[in-house]
């Protein structure tokens, strides 16, 4: 009894540490905590052990999967000069988690995912390989981002190929986590030419970057190839505009 105990209580430690972690260098996910009807939400500490970071390799990943990640994850290690003569990593991978609020708000807003059981979409099937398999690798100097994916046989639209809402839902992630480097955004056009199909199982390289921004709203442009950027399946520009988060969650 007092051990499990002392599992809950680490549990939820290492959940606010990794979670201040987070909303430290994400300032999007930091809610004000001494808004009171935020605190009126604050919950009880609960046993979660650590997230499981579903960007990370799993044994479904296929050979041109692997050979991306460990190419844009290489270039995680390096190191550029950055003003005054210090050193910077631009690229960074964006950890995956199946619940995109759970640890990024120090807990404030778990009680409220918990109870209607949201999960991310893109991250809700537990069968690995069935569905959406990526990493999303970000470039903050240069404003870019690059998602791997690996599609499914649970995304099936016409025969054999991946549906035309989830390629949608692959360049609306891409561009979102562009989108949302520097606050919190909503999707508020997406306009999508599919050029070729792609087919169920293949892997495919999603490059996004900002074309323009004018007051709260971020243009950004973005495509779809082949792993090997011979084949072009989509091309898409998406707008987004910034929001406040706090209204988003607790629905002012
Ligand atoms: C909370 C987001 C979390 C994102 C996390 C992202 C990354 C984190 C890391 C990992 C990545 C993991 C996951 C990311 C996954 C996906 C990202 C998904 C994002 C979405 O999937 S999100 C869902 C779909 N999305 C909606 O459900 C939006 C519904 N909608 C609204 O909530 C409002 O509509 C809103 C807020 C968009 C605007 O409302 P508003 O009241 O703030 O602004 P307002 O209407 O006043 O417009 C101000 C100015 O924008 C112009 N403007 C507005 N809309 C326009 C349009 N469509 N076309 C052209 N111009 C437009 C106006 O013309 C005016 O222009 P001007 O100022 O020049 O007159």
């Amino acid at each position: 009894m007092t051990r499990g105990l002392g599992r809950v209580f680490s549990g939820f430690k290492r959940l606010v540490t990794l979670s201040v972690m987070w909303s430290m260098k994400h300032p999007m996910y930091s809610v004000p905590l001494r808004s009171p009807s935020v605190r009126s939400m604050a919950v009880l500490p609960l046993p979660f052990g650590k997230p499981k970071d579903l960007s990370l390799p799993n044994a479904t990943w296929g050979p041109e999967m692997m050979q991306l990640y460990e190419h844009y994850n290489s270039l995680c290690k390096v190191e550029v000069e950055a003003e005054g003569g210090q050193k910077k990593v631009p690229w960074k991978r964006i950890p995956g988690y199946n619940r995109l609020l759970k640890y990024a708000t120090g807990g404030v807003y778990l009680s409220k995912m918990i109870q209607s059981k949201a999960r991310l979409f893109t991250r809700n099937i537990r069968e690995p390989g069935a569905a959406f398999e990526y990493a999303l690798f970000i470039n903050s100097e240069e404003e870019k981002c690059v998602g791997i994916w690996q599609v499914g046989h649970l995304l099936e639209g016409p025969p054999g190929h991946v549906h035309g809402g989830a390629i949608a839902t692959i360049i609306d992630t891409v561009t979102g986590c562009l989108a949302s480097l520097s606050g919190a955004v909503m999707t508020a056009n997406l306009n999508i030419n599919y050029r070729s199909p792609i087919q169920l199982g293949n892997t495919v390289v999603v490059e996004s970057i900002v074309d323009k921004r004018e007051g709260r709203k971020k243009f950004i442009s973005c495509k779809v190839t082949s792993p090997d950027g011979t084949k072009l399946h989509t091309e898409a520009t998406a707008l987004f505009l910034s929001i406040d988060i706090n209204q988003l969650l607790l629905g002012r």
